[in-house]
C-alpha cells in the first residue's frame, strides 16, 4: 500500500472512531490479494487503491457505527461477494466469529484463501443461498447478528436475514440512500418475519462523502415457518413491495 493509501485508511478509520494503525500490514496484504485476485477472477468493479481503501475497507467498517455489531458473537455476512464487510471486520474485531455467505462458489473460495493468507482464524466462509440456510436447523435461529452490504432492498433482506437470527439478534443492513417507500415496506416485511426496525442512521462516508444508510432490525419473535420462501422468491416477489 502506498503512503497515500495508508493515510486514507488511517484518516477514514479515525473518522469512524477506529485506530487502524495496528492493522496497516493486514489491510496492505488484503489490498494486494484483492488486486491480484481481481485480475484472475474479476471479483469487484473497484480496482484502484483509493477506491478499494475508501469504498471497500472504510465503507465496510462503517457498519460498526452505533455499536450494534458488538465485539463478540456469531455473525453471518449475507451476500459477502469478495468478502465485504467480513474481511475488514475480521481484522479489526477478532472477537467476532464471521460466516461470510455467498451463492457464488468462486467468490467464497477467494474469501477462504484470503482469510487463510491473512491468518484470520475467525472467518468460516460458506457457499449457499440465504433462503436455503434459513430452512436448515444448523443455521436457522443460530446467529447473533446478520450483516449485509449492498445486497438487496430492505423487504428482501428482512425475509432472508430474520430466519437466521436468534430472537434478540439483529440485522445490520448497509445501504445507500433509502426511499421512504422502501423503508415502509421494510418495516412491514420485518414485522411479518418476526422483527422490528430499530434504527435508521443516514450518514456520509468519511472522505468520499457518499451517502449511506445503516438500518438495524431486531428480531423480536420466532420467524413463522413459511419464511423464507423458496430460492429466488424473496427477490422476485418482495414482501409488501412492488417497486424494484
Ligand atoms: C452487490 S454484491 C455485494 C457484495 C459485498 N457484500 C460487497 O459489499 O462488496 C451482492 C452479493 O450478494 C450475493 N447474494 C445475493 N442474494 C443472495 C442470497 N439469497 N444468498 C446468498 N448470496 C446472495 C450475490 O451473489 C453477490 O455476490
Amino acid at each position: 500500500m502506498t503512503p497515500e493509501g495508508e493515510t486514507l485508511l488511517l484518516d477514514g478509520g479515525r473518522a469512524l472512531g477506529l485506530d487502524l494503525a495496528p492493522h496497516l500490514p493486514a489491510f496492505a496484504e488484503l489490498l494486494r490479494l484483492l488486486q491480484e485476485g481481481n485480475t484472475r477472477l474479476n471479483l469487484t468493479a473497484l480496482k484502484t487503491e483509493r477506491d478499494i481503501v475508501l469504498k471497500h475497507f472504510i465503507d465496510s467498517l462503517s457498519c460498526l457505527r452505533g455499536g450494534d455489531l458488538g465485539e463478540e458473537g456469531l455473525v453471518l455476512d449475507l451476500g459477502t461477494g469478495a468478502g465485504f464487510p467480513s474481511l475488514p471486520l475480521a481484522i479489526v474485531r477478532p472477537g467476532l466469529d464471521l460466516v461470510p455467505l455467498d451463492s457464488i462458489g468462486k467468490k467464497i473460495r477467494f474469501v477462504e484463501e484470503t482469510a487463510q493468507s491473512l491468518g484470520l482464524k475467525n472467518v468460516r466462509p460458506q457457499v449457499g443461498r440465504a433462503e436455503t440456510l434459513g430452512r436448515q436447523d444448523e443455521h436457522r435461529g443460530q446467529y447473533d447478528r446478520v450483516v449485509a452490504r449492498a445486497v438487496a432492498a430492505l423487504p428482501i433482506l428482512a425475509e432472508l436475514a430474520l430466519p437466521l437470527l436468534r430472537v434478540g439478534g439483529r440485522l445490520v443492513a448497509q445501504k445507500g440512500p433509502i426511499t421512504d417507500e422502501e423503508l415502509r415496506a421494510g418495516q412491514r416485511a420485518a414485522g411479518e418475519v418476526g422483527g422490528q426496525v430499530q434504527a435508521v442512521d443516514a450518514f456520509k462516508l468519511p472522505l468520499s462523502g457518499d451517502a449511506r444508510t445503516l438500518i438495524v432490525v431486531t428480531k423480536t419473535r420466532p420467524t413463522p415457518a413459511k419464511y423464507p420462501r423458496r430460492e429466488g422468491i424473496p427477490n422476485a416477489q418482495p414482501l409488501f413491495w412492488t417497486a424494484k
